[in-house]
C-alpha cells in the first residue's frame, strides 16, 4: 500500500447560532407569474414577504421572458402542474393543525393570472371560505412596460367567480374601468372631476363587482390636493400640490377612506403594484386590520420607491424591497390626515360662522345669545340682586379671561400675536380695576372686605367650571384651539347685546322689577357697553384673526371636528354661567 499523502488543512470552527424564535411566522400563497427580471410577479412577491418577515408560498401561473423594459414571451403553467401545487401547498399548511387558526396559511395574494389558473383555483373557493383564508386579488392585466398579460375573457372569469369572493381587489384607475365594463357589459364612460366622482365610482365598483373590499390605486391620475381634482398642468411648478390618493370602500361598515400620500416624480414603478399587494397581504397574515395594512403598505412601496442612489436596469426600474417596512400606522400617517381650510372658507362667510352654525352648535348658539338673562334684563325684569351676583361672578372670570390670553401668548411663536395678547390683557386688566372700582362706589361691594361675609363673591360651580375648562385649554391647546375657546365670549356677548337692544328698543320704558331708574340705567349701559362701536369693531378684528389663523394651522377633519367642539363647550359653559344667575 502506498502511504498517502499528507494533506494540510485549517479548521474553522462556527458559533453556535443563537436561536431567536418567533411565535408568528405567518404564511401567504402568492399565485402570480414569474418576472424573469426579479422587479414584479413572484419575485417582488417573496421579496416583499421576507423584508415583512412572512413566509412565502407560491403557485406560478406563468414563467415570463422580460426584463425592465418589456415583457417577449410568457408560457403558462399546464393544468396538472397548477393542481398538484395547490393541493400540495393547502394539504401541508391548511391541514393537519389542531385547531384552524394555527394553521400557518392565512392569506393568498393573485397577480398575473392564466385562464386554466381560474378554473383550478374555482374549485378550491369554498374550502378557502370555509377556512377564511383572506384572498387579496390584483387584477393585473397589463403590465407597466404595456404588455398585455391578461386578457378581458379571462378576466371575465376572474370576475365571476375569484373577486367575487375575494377579500380586496384593488384596480388601478384603468383596471378599474376594464373591470366596471367587463362586470356590467356596458361601456363605462367615467370621467373624474372630483374627489365625490371618484368615491361614487369605487363604491359602484365595489357593488357590481361582490367583493368586500375595494382599493383603487390613483397613481395613474395625479391629484390636485389643493382643488380635489386631477392634476392638470406642470409638475415642476406646483409638486406640493400634487399627490396620489388612493381610495378604500369598506363595504361592511360602509366606510371610505381616503389616502393621500406623495407623489413620486420616477419611471421606476416596475412592480409597484404586485409589491403594494404582497404588502397589504402580508399585513394582514401578521394580523393588522386593512385600515392599518393599508398605510402600512403603501408607505413600503413608497420607502423601497426611494431608497435606490442608481436605477437598475434601462427601462422602468425595480424597487429596493430589501428596506424595512413600519409596523406602526401611526408612525406612516400624518397627524393631519386631508387640510381642509380652504374648502371651510370657499363654503362658509367665516370660520366664526362656521363655528357657530355647525350643527352640533347652532341651537345651543341661540339658546346663549338670546339667554332669558339677556331678555329679562332688556325689559327690566331681572331682579338687580341677580345682576349683582352675575357681577360678583364675572369679575372672577375677567381674571381668568386675561389669564387665558397670557397662555394663548405663551404658545405663539409669532410677535405679532404676542403683541395682540399683550394688548388685549392690558384692557381686560383695567377692564377688572373699573369693575371692582364700579362696585365699591355704586353698591359697597369691596372684594377683600366682605370675602368673608358675602358668599357670592366666591366662584360659583358655573363660574369654576368654566374657568377650569379654559385653564385646561389654555394648558393643553395650540394658539389656534384657545383662540376658538375665547370666541364665544367676545363674539357671543356682541350678538347677546344686539338681541338685547332690539328687545330694549320695542319695549315699554317701564321699570318692571327694578327699584330706581338708577338700576334701569345699570341696564341700559351694559346693553350700550356690548353693542358700542368699540365692541362692534372688537368683534370684527376678532372674527377676522380668527379666520387668518387657518393659514397656519392646517386643518384636518379631525382637528375641525375638536375645535368644534371646544367652540361647543364653551358655548354651553356661557349658557350655564347665565343659567345660574337665574336659578
Ligand atoms: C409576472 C408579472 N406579473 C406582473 C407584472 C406587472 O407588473 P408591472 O405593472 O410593474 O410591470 C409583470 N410585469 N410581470
Amino acid at each position: 500500500m502506498t502511504k498517502a499523502k499528507m494533506v494540510h488543512y485549517t479548521t474553522v470552527k462556527l458559533e453556535s447560532p443563537i436561536a431567536e424564535k418567533r411565535d408568528n411566522f405567518p404564511a401567504v400563497l402568492t399565485i402570480a407569474g414569474s418576472d424573469s427580471s426579479g422587479g414584479a410577479g413572484i419575485e417582488a412577491d417573496l421579496k416583499t414577504f421576507s423584508a415583512h418577515q412572512v413566509y412565502g408560498l407560491t403557485c406560478i401561473t406563468a414563467l415570463t421572458g422580460q426584463n425592465t423594459q418589456s415583457v417577449k414571451s410568457f408560457e403558462p403553467t399546464p393544468e396538472y402542474l397548477l393542481k398538484d401545487i395547490l393541493k400540495l401547498n393547502f394539504e401541508d399548511f391548511l391541514e393537519g393543525y389542531e385547531n384552524s387558526e394555527d394553521a400557518p396559511l392565512k392569506a393568498i395574494k393573485t397577480g398575473m393570472l392564466t385562464k386554466t389558473t381560474i378554473d383550478v383555483l374555482k374549485d378550491h373557493l369554498d374550502y378557502l371560505r370555509e377556512r377564511n383564508i383572506k384572498i387579496i386579488v390584483d387584477p393585473v392585466m397589463i403590465s407597466t412596460s404595456g404588455s398585455q398579460l391578461f386578457d378581458a375573457d379571462g378576466m371575465r372569469d376572474c370576475v365571476n367567480t375569484l373577486i367575487k369572493q375575494a377579500y380586496i381587489v384593488t384596480p388601478n384607475f384603468l383596471e378599474a374601468k376594464s373591470l366596471f365594463e367587463i362586470a356590467t357589459g356596458k361601456k363605462a364612460d367615467i370621467e373624474i372631476q372630483g374627489l365625490n366622482d371618484y368615491i361614487n365610482l369605487v363604491k359602484e365598483l365595489q357593488k357590481v363587482l361582490g367583493c368586500e373590499n375595494i382599493l383603487v390605486k390613483g397613481g395613474h391620475i395625479p391629484w390636485n390636493r389643493l382643488q380635489n381634482r386631477p392634476y392638470e398642468g406642470n409638475f415642476d411648478d406646483n409638486s406640493n400640490q400634487v399627490c396620489i390618493i388612493d381610495i378604500l370602500y369598506e363595504s361592511k361598515t360602509d366606510s371610505v377612506k381616503v389616502y393621500e400620500s406623495e407623489f413620486l416624480k420616477t419611471k421606476d414603478t416596475h412592480g409597484t403594484g404586485c409589491t403594494l399587494l404582497s404588502a397589504i397581504a402580508a399585513n394582514i397574515a401578521k394580523g393588522y386590520s386593512l385600515q392599518e395594512a393599508l398605510p402600512l403598505s403603501i408607505h413600503y412601496v413608497q420607502k423601497s420607491m426611494v431608497s435606490l442612489k442608481k436605477k437598475l436596469g434601462h427601462g422602468n426600474g425595480p424597487l429596493c424591497h430589501t428596506v424595512v417596512p413600519e409596523t406602526k400606522p401611526s408612525l406612516v400617517c400624518k397627524q393631519d390626515e386631508l387640510d381642509i381650510s380652504h374648502y371651510l372658507l370657499d363654503s362658509y362667510d367665516s370660520f366664526l360662522d362656521y363655528l357657530k352654525t355647525h350643527p352640533k352648535v347652532s341651537n345651543n348658539w341661540k339658546m346663549y345669545i338670546h339667554h332669558p338673562f339677556v331678555s329679562q334684563l332688556a325689559q327690566n325684569k331681572l331682579e338687580f340682586n341677580k345682576f349683582l351676583y352675575y357681577l360678583k361672578q364675572d369679575y372672577y372670570y375677567l381674571i381668568n379671561y386675561a389669564q387665558i390670553h397670557g397662555l394663548a401668548a405663551s404658545v405663539s411663536d409669532d410677535y405679532n400675536q404676542i403683541h395682540t395678547q399683550s394688548v388685549i390683557m392690558d384692557e381686560i386688566v383695567k377692564e377688572i380695576e373699573r369693575h371692582r372700582e364700579k362696585l365699591m362706589k355704586n353698591y359697597n361691594i369691596h372684594y377683600d372686605r366682605d370675602f368673608e361675609s358675602d358668599t357670592e363673591l366666591s366662584p360659583g360651580k358655573a363660574c369654576e367650571a368654566y374657568c377650569n375648562y379654559l385653564l385646561e385649554i389654555g394648558k393643553k391647546e395650540d394658539f389656534l384651539g384657545i383662540r376658538v375657546a375665547l370666541a364665544p365670549c367676545l363674539h357671543g356677548y356682541a350678538e347677546a347685546g344686539d338681541f338685547g337692544l332690539k328687545i330694549r328698543q320695542d319695549h315699554d320704558k317701564s321699570l318692571g322689577v327694578l327699584e330706581s331708574e338708577d338700576h334701569a340705567k345699570v341696564y341700559d349701559s351694559w346693553l350700550a357697553d356690548y353693542t358700542s362701536d368699540w365692541y362692534r369693531e372688537a368683534y370684527e378684528r376678532g372674527k377676522s384673526s380668527l379666520q387668518s389663523l387657518l393659514e397656519h394651522y392646517p386643518l384636518s377633519q379631525g382637528r375641525l371636528d375638536e375645535l368644534v367642539d371646544i367652540f361647543n363647550k364653551v358655548t354651553l359653559l356661557e349658557i350655564d354661567f347665565w343659567d345660574e344667575v337665574l336659578p
